[in-house]
């Protein structure tokens, strides 16, 4: 059975897991043309093979409890982002649940859910809105956000017309405002430049600091034992180890015979 509740912002008092992932599964189509066979419309609905479908991620199961800061390690193209998004709600399982019991703060694309055409300070009201707050307390934090973001020129461009380093920069500035407990962020941090990378590292190491949750994708060796305690290894869209963030990487570089050499060059 499928199954997702996301409930934002419920503590659970401590006990238990604020996100529990069972059995998830969800596929994808390689080649948005492939067609059914006849055949395929007199079987079960499960049992129907779908052509040219394939499991992005399958049998995975995991709890996470409240403040523990999670890596997501494997190669290109294992799963890694789509895990995010299903924590996140943007996508839904074709198998298992996903059940995440207190509110999500997620920068998992460039774009952070930014609109294109609004402009960046219409975009910064939109999102924060959208996660709770209140025009009062937007306008609270408006200050910060932007000088956080060091774009004071340009709250009024369309977001479409800022660099894609600029966008990074106000949209990791505003879902770090968000009083969501658990933070996710993928990859998108790359795209900025060394000082304000180095800015960002700094917030998260705040946040963990004060018991959120973390999520995060990175292929750097160095940030994943940053900050991340534990560590989740996809493969092939399968869940191949869940263990300290070390052990985890140590097991990732044997699988890939890259032994004392990180597994990419850390920028
Ligand atoms: N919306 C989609 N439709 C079809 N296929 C998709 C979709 N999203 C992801 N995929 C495919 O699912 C697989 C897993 O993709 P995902 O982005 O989760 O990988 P990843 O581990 O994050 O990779 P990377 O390290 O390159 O970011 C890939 O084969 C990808 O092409």
């Amino acid at each position: 059975m499928v199954a997702v509740d996301s409930t934002p912002a419920v503590a659970t008092g401590g006990d238990g897991d604020v996100i529990e992932v069972s059995d998830l599964g969800i596929r994808f189509k390689r080649n948005k043309r492939a067609k059914r066979s006849f055949k395929d419309l007199f079987a079960g609905r499960r049992r129907r093979s779908r052509p040219d479908e394939f499991w992005a991620l399958r049998n995975v199961t995991f709890g996470i409890r409240a403040g523990e800061a999670i890596g997501v390690v494997g190669r290109n193209g294992q799963g890694k982002s789509t895990l995010l998004k299903l924590i996140a709600g943007v996508l839904f399982p074709d198998e298992g649940t996903v059940r995440v019991r207190q509110g999500v703060a997620p920068l998992i694309e460039i774009t952070g859910g930014f609109v294109d055409d609004l402009s960046v300070r219409d975009n910064v009201y939109l999102t924060a809105g959208l996660h709770g707050m209140t025009k009062k307390q937007i306008d609270a934090k408006f200050d910060e956000i932007v000088s956080f973001a060091e774009i004071p020129g340009f709250l009024d461009t369309p977001y479409k017309h800022l660099s894609s380093g600029m966008k990074v920069r106000i949209a990791f500035s505003v879902i770090t405002q968000l009083d969501e407990p658990i933070l996710i962020v993928d990859e998108v941090l790359a795209v900025g430049d060394k000082a304000f990378r180095e800015k960002c590292y700094g917030r998260i190491e705040e946040l963990l600091a004060a018991g959120r949750t973390l999520f995060f994708v990175s292929h750097s060796e160095r940030d994943l034992r940053r900050f991340c305690t534990r560590g989740l290894y996809l493969k092939k869209g399968e869940l191949v180890m869940d263990g300290p963030i070390d052990d985890v990487i140590d097991r990732y570089n044997t699988d890939y015979n890259m032994g004392s050499v990180p597994p990419v060059v850390d920028a």
